[in-house]
């Protein structure tokens, strides 16, 4: 067994969020608070409920503070939400969320095309973000988007999401994640640059993000393992995309991840028949079958005994 690969990992379920950002077809604020009960009773303790980003821009989240008020709060379980600005963070700090989440890019097309704003134009509108919410006792968590490729600009050098990364660290962030927008990434491109990455951030406190679009999000996830990274998001029954990041799909699936990290005899918490559960429940109130091989396997195993 490689001496640095952990023998717990947290997994930060996007869904809520990441999942169902992008959904065309409303779904009701109920649906998604139960879908958070049911994170929780499969034992997710890290969960990304909503954006406090503008309705205008991402309609699906314009519930954000209807699911926050809705949501059982049972201790141990952080919720995050999405803060662009500091109407966003009002908004999350008002919802009583435990953590916000910044989330900056490595290209510059991407982070016009997201928020709006330049890169240096974003961590200024993030620093008064980060020092409120540190203000507040809140942590902050930071994305680093496109760190393995732009949809726009294709190729993104290390050296750029490096750069990110220590932008968001000097105005105040807690948490780096290297995100794979549009899923990319391969085995050998995402441990170089997380290697990068680590000589800024602390091991504890960096994450992958990976989407699955060319299948390589496990691969990627088990690279990061060798390297000794522990904290993961996914997403539950595989939801999601970025509504600025057309062509990609959604999250690794949650239930894949666990499937892996169980048979390296890895500690989740999770109870991987209940997930499945959470995303069945998702899934059909979607109108559709889970995007993940694992939770598909063992709804078809539930059938036939
Ligand atoms: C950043 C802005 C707001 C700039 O958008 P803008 O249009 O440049 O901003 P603005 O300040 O000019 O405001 C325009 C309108 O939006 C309102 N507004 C402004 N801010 C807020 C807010 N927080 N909450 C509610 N309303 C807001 C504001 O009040 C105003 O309303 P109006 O006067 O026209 O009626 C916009 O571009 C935006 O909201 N973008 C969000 C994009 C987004 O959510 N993308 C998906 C999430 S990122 C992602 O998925 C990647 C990630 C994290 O998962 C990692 C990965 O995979 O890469």
């Amino acid at each position: 067994m490689n001496a640095m690969r952990p023998t717990h990992v947290t997994l930060v379920d996007v869904g809520p969020r990441d999942g169902l950002q992008n959904e065309a077809q409303p779904v009701p604020a109920a649906t998604k608070i139960k879908l958070v009960h049911r994170l929780q009773a499969a034992g997710l303790k890290h969960i990304e409920v909503t954006s406090f980003v503008s309705p205008k821009w991402v309609p699906q989240m314009a519930d954000n503070a209807e699911v926050m008020a809705g949501i059982a709060r049972p201790p141990g379980v952080r919720h995050s939400v999405l803060t662009p600005n500091m109407k966003g963070f009002e908004g999350a700090l008002a919802a009583g969320a435990d953590e916000v989440v910044i989330f900056a890019a490595a290209s510059e097309a991407f982070s016009q095309r997201n928020i709006n704003c330049s890169i240096a134009e974003s961590i200024e509108r993030f620093r008064p973000v980060a020092e409120a919410a540190r203000a507040h006792g809140l942590r902050v968590r930071a994305a680093v988007s496109c760190a393995l490729g732009c949809p726009y600009q294709g190729e993104v050098g290390t050296d750029a999401v490096v750069d990110v990364a220590q932008r968001l660290l000097d105005i105040g962030a807690h948490h780096i994640g290297i995100a794979d927008t549009i899923g990319v990434g391969t085995a050998g491109r995402v441990s170089a640059v997380m290697e990068a990455t680590l000589k800024h951030v602390p091991l504890a406190e960096l994450s992958g993000h990976f989407h699955d679009t060319y299948g390589q999000a496990l691969t990627n996830i088990h690279a990061c393992l060798q390297l000794g990274i522990h904290t993961f998001d996914a997403s539950v029954a595989g939801l999601g995309g970025c509504p600025y990041a057309k062509g990609a799909t959604g999250n690794v699936a949650t239930e894949d991840v666990v499937y892996l990290l169980h048979g390296l005899g890895i500690h989740t918490g999770i109870d991987l028949d209940a997930l499945v559960d959470a995303g069945a429940f998702i899934s059909g109130a979607l109108g559709r079958k889970p995007v993940s091989r694992v939770a598909n396997a063992l709804l078809a195993k539930r059938t036939t005994h």
